[in-house]
């Protein structure tokens, strides 16, 4: 059974502590709130995200980063996007090259356009592993059956962190194609923000299933135009993920979807939610940067949510905006394939 540190203790960080502890392991919760620490310490509750679970005594939460970095070889990162630039430069000082990082969040770093694993590498110059998947922390932390995957570009750390984590209700499969894992992660989230805006229009189950599956084009093509793998995007990274993203109320971007689909302001969607909405940023992230490239191909979900989001458009003139497009084929592949 392995030592393992887990910085970030919020809802995905407690979900993965618990999963570990369960499974026999040592864990050291990096949190900053004094709080927080003593609730997890001495009543064993998370009370701000889990407070009816009871939580594994194998746990052990701190404040104190050198410590929980020193601990341990293997550290898991579960704050973020926009923290893990920060995370990585705190540690710097105590890292050792014999350390794994896992990454768990699911997003493109703002400005540079970085998926989580490259920001880490450039500042830590270390293996990383991403975990991925369809995995509501909620469901995690009761553990209800479901299946992930980690991707690394090396075989042996990504199968040291599946064995980690594979129980009998986490199931954990390898995939080679961290670029694509990271792009269907961060994007299916801004695909989610659009499902949950469509159901706060009150729009139809028709409606949910055309969205998704273009969704899914959108991000396979993006992501393959990156150097993913096609195929990932058919997997529980992509696929899997957004399905469960695009339909669970559990989904912080679909809920976030939805109240800006009812009318809300950005900032009353956030006050609603309170907790990370990783979408917003990725939508900024990814629109931004693909204006200036010259693709033959367009993102016009995500350019739809981008308008809506940072340039106030009226979600009604974004749908007839998507629908009113010039006609297409479904798919250009094919098209070319068949000699059409
Ligand atoms: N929740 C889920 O079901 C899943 C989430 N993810 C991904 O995991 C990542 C984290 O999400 P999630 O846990 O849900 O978010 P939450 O909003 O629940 O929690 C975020 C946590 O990060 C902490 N944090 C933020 N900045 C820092 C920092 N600089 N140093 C240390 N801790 C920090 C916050 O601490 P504080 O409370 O002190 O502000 C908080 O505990 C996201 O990228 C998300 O997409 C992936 C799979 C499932
Ligand atoms: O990635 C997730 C589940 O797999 C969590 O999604 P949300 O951030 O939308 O809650």
């Amino acid at each position: 059974m392995k030592k393992i540190t887990i910085i970030g203790g919020g809802s995905w960080g407690t979900a993965i502590a618990q999963l570990l502890a369960d499974n026999g392991h040592q864990v050291l919760l990096y949190l900053r709130d004094k709080k927080q620490k003593f609730n997890i310490n001495q009543r064993r509750r998370n009370a701000k995200y889990f407070p009816q679970k009871e939580l594994s005594k194998n746990i052990t939460a701190t404040l104190n980063l050198q410590e929980a970095v020193n601990l341990t070889e293997i550290i898991f990162f579960a704050v973020p996007t926009y923290a893990t630039r920060k995370v990585a430069q705190a540690i710097r000082p105590f890292i050792t090259d014999k350390k794994i990082i896992v990454s768990t969040a699911k997003g493109i770093e703002e400005d540079t356009f970085l998926r989580n694993s490259e920001i880490i590498k450039e500042v830590l110059d270390l293996p990383v592993v991403v975990l991925s998947g369809p995995t509501h922390a909620e469901e995690v932390i009761k553990g209800l059956p479901t299946a992930a995957v980690v991707a690394s570009l090396c075989q042996n750390k990504a199968v040291e962190v599946q064995d980690l984590l594979m129980s009998a209700s986490f199931r954990v499969y390898t995939n080679p194609d961290l670029v694509g894992v990271e792009f269907a992660g961060a994007i299916k989230n801004i695909i989610a923000l659009a499902a949950g805006i469509a159901d706060g229009l009150a729009y139809g189950d028709n409606t949910k299933a055309a969205l998704v599956t273009r969704g899914l084009h959108e991000m396979s093509r993006l992501g393959y135009t990156m150097g993913g793998k096609l195929l990932t995007f058919a997997g529980l990274t992509g696929m899997g993920d957004l399905v469960v993203t695009c339909t669970s109320m559990h989904s912080r971007n679909r809920r976030f979807g939805i109240k800006i689909g009812e009318g809300l302001e950005l900032s009353e969607a956030y006050k609603s939610i309170n907790q990370v909405v990783e979408g917003v940023r990725t939508t900024r992230a990814v629109y931004e940067w693909f204006k200036k490239q010259k693709f033959d191909f367009e993102i016009p979900i995500t350019r739809e949510i981008y308008n809506v989001l940072f340039n106030n458009k009226d979600p009604l003139q974004a749908v007839d905006d998507l629908m009113l497009r010039g006609p297409k084929h479904e798919i250009e592949e094919v098209v070319q394939d068949l000699d059409w």
